[in-house]
Formats: structure tokens, C-alpha cells, sequence
């Protein structure tokens, strides 16, 4: 048979998009089929599946590895013109990365989501699945990898981090046009990169308590520019001594991040110990890119040659 309308495959993993209002707070109670329904573009086929039925707060790094396996198996059908991922806001970014990452394939997948839950008399879920949908079969939307479609906004993965915790366009980028360096395939399950935020009069030691705990990489959330105290490059120094990788991005939501400072603590000199600068990305995305590195067996060589292409 001919299929002349396009088809979406829309995959639901909880979030509030899903939720009800309990007396015990809202969770994820929608049915996919419940979910989706209404929300059926004209001439638009859907097909929905549920993958996960979870807060985005709770997802595991195995979860995020069934969400990525399960839209690379919509896009096994060569019938399907693209994939909608209904998701919570919280990790939305961590999730969006890890599958735009791997996203070779030009078919869009648009991820979305709600900040209000399904039974608010004001939802937002509706009406972004019906601009996911829409943003799906776009062929604008083609080769631009995952794209997240929420309150009006369409914006690409790469770069893009919750903003506002109530807004209904929650998502900003930091660099609109960041290049899209891809990854091999892998899953991430079983690497473990962990996130040290620094502030003025942190324990160092939380460094070398990472590494101990079996830390492959370790992303530094730093001030400024990329910046901390000298006695944190010390021990950064010792971590990456023992074999682990350490990427510097920072708490300021914008901007690029060039390494400037010296004096013992700045970027200069965490670079000059082996740490890695991440001129754009900031801490759950980049976190997110070293555990899919280091689990597809890149070394510091090449996590630095991603980062630089970044
Ligand atoms: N707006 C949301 O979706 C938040 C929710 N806690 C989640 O991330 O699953």
C-alpha cells in the first residue's frame, strides 16, 4: 500500500505532560493513548507507544539509554517521517543530548513536554504535542537532529538548558548554531561522570572522593570563566593523574568560556594540569557528552577534540 500522509511515531515516557494532580502531589498517571488523544493532526498519521512512565527527576542513565534505543527503532521503519518524545522539562536537556549525540539520521525527532499537568484547567501539554507533531513533519525540521518544540519555541538540543522552572517555554540555548560533532552509538549505563559544582570554600577533597568512588570523568561546574581556588586545581591535577577525565565548564548560563585567568586557580591553570575546557556546553550536556564519550572508549585526546569542535 502507498502511504501517501506522513506518519509520526510519538513515543511517551511520563513527566508532566503525563501527570495528574494527586493529594500527594502530581505524577505520571496518562495512558499514552490517553496522552495523545485529540491530538491528531489533520492528515498526520500517529503511532504511539509508551516507553517509560517516570518523573524526568528520577530517570537513570539505563533510562536515558531505553529512550535513545527506542527512537533509534521507530527509525528502523523507513515509513516513519519522524518521531515526537513526550518527556518531563527536568532532564529534558540530558536526554535531548545523549540522543542528538547519536542522531545521524536527517528525520527529525522533537522532544516535548508540560510545565502544567494534564487535569489543569490551563495545560500546556496539549498544545505543545500538537506543535511537536506539526514541527515533525516540517521538512524544515530535517536534518537538524533533536529539536525541542515547548510554549511556541522550537530549539535545537545542542547547547540548550532549562531556564525558567514555570514558563512555558522553559528551554534556552546558549549558542543557537553550536555545530553538531556525532558520536558512535553506545550506551552509557555502567560509566560513571559525576558533576562538582565549585564556590568559594569548597572541599577540594570531593575531587579525589569521585575519583575514589570509580569516576571516569568529572565535569567541574566552575565560577566565571572557568575558575576556582588553587588548592581545587591541586586536586584536579591528582584526579586526572589517576586516569580521570575532567571537563570545565561554568555556573554562568551564557556566554563562551576562553580560558583567561592564571594565579594558580584560574582556567589557565587547570588547563595547563590536563583539564579540559567546554567553550559552550554547560554542566548536565556536557556531562551527558564525557559519560557517552568515555563509554565508547574515547581517551583525553579525543573527549578534548570534541570539545574543541563543540
Ligand atoms: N515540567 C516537568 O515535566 C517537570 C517534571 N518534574 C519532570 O521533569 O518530569
Amino acid at each position: 500500500m502507498v502511504r501517501t500522509q506522513p506518519l509520526v511515531s510519538i513515543l511517551t515516557t511520563g513527566g508532566t505532560i503525563a501527570s495528574r494532580r494527586f493529594a500527594d502531589g502530581a505524577r505520571p498517571a496518562l495512558a499514552a493513548e490517553e496522552l495523545v488523544a485529540g491530538s491528531a493532526e489533520a492528515g498526520v498519521e500517529l503511532r504511539t507507544r509508551e516507553v517509560l512512565h517516570l518523573d524526568s527527576s528520577s530517570l537513570l542513565p539505563e533510562d536515558l539509554d531505553a529512550v535513545r534505543s527506542a527512537v533509534v527503532a521507530e527509525l528502523e521503519h523507513p515509513s516513519v517521517t519522524g518521531v515526537v518524545l513526550t518527556h518531563g522539562t527536568d532532564t529534558m536537556e540530558e536526554t535531548a543530548m545523549l540522543i542528538d549525540l547519536m542522531h545521524a539520521d536527517p528525520r527529525p525527532v522533537i522532544m516535548t513536554g508540560a510545565q502544567r499537568p494534564a487535569d489543569s484547567p490551563d495545560a500546556d501539554g496539549p498544545a505543545n504535542l500538537s506543535a511537536a507533531i506539526a514541527a515533525a513533519v516540517d521538512p524544515l525540521s530535517r536534518g537538524r537532529g533533536v529539536l525541542i518544540a515547548m510554549g511556541g519555541t522550537l530549539v535545537p538540543a545542542r547547547g540548550t538548558a532549562k531556564f525558567d522552572s514555570a514558563a512555558d517555554a522553559p528551554f534556552a540555548t546558549v549558542r543557537a548554531d553550536l555545530p553538531r560533532p556525532l558520536l558512535t552509538p553506545t550506551s552509557i549505563a555502567g560509566t560513571r561522570v559525576d558533576i562538582v559544582m565549585l564556590y568559594p570554600g569548597v572541599d577540594p577533597s570531593i575531587i579525589g572522593w569521585c575519583a575514589g568512588a570509580g569516576a571516569s570523568g568529572i565535569v567541574l561546574v566552575a565560577t566565571g570563566s572557568g575558575n576556582t581556588h588553587p588548592r581545587v586545581v591541586d586536586a584536579v591535577a591528582d584526579a586526572i593523574g589517576r586516569g580521570v577525565v575532567v571537563v570545565v565548564c561554568s555556573r554562568v548560563p551564557r556566554g563562551e568560556i576562553v580560558a583567561t585567568y592564571g594565579g594558580g586557580g584560574g582556567a589557565v591553570d587547570l588547563a595547563a594540569r590536563g583539564a579540559i575546557i567546554s567553550p559552550w556546553l554547560r554542566g548536565p550536556q556536557a556531562r551527558i557528552a564525557l559519560q557517552a564519550l568515555l563509554a565508547g572508549g574515547a581517551g583525553h585526546a579525543d573527549v578534548a577534540a570534541f570539545f574543541a569542535a563543540e
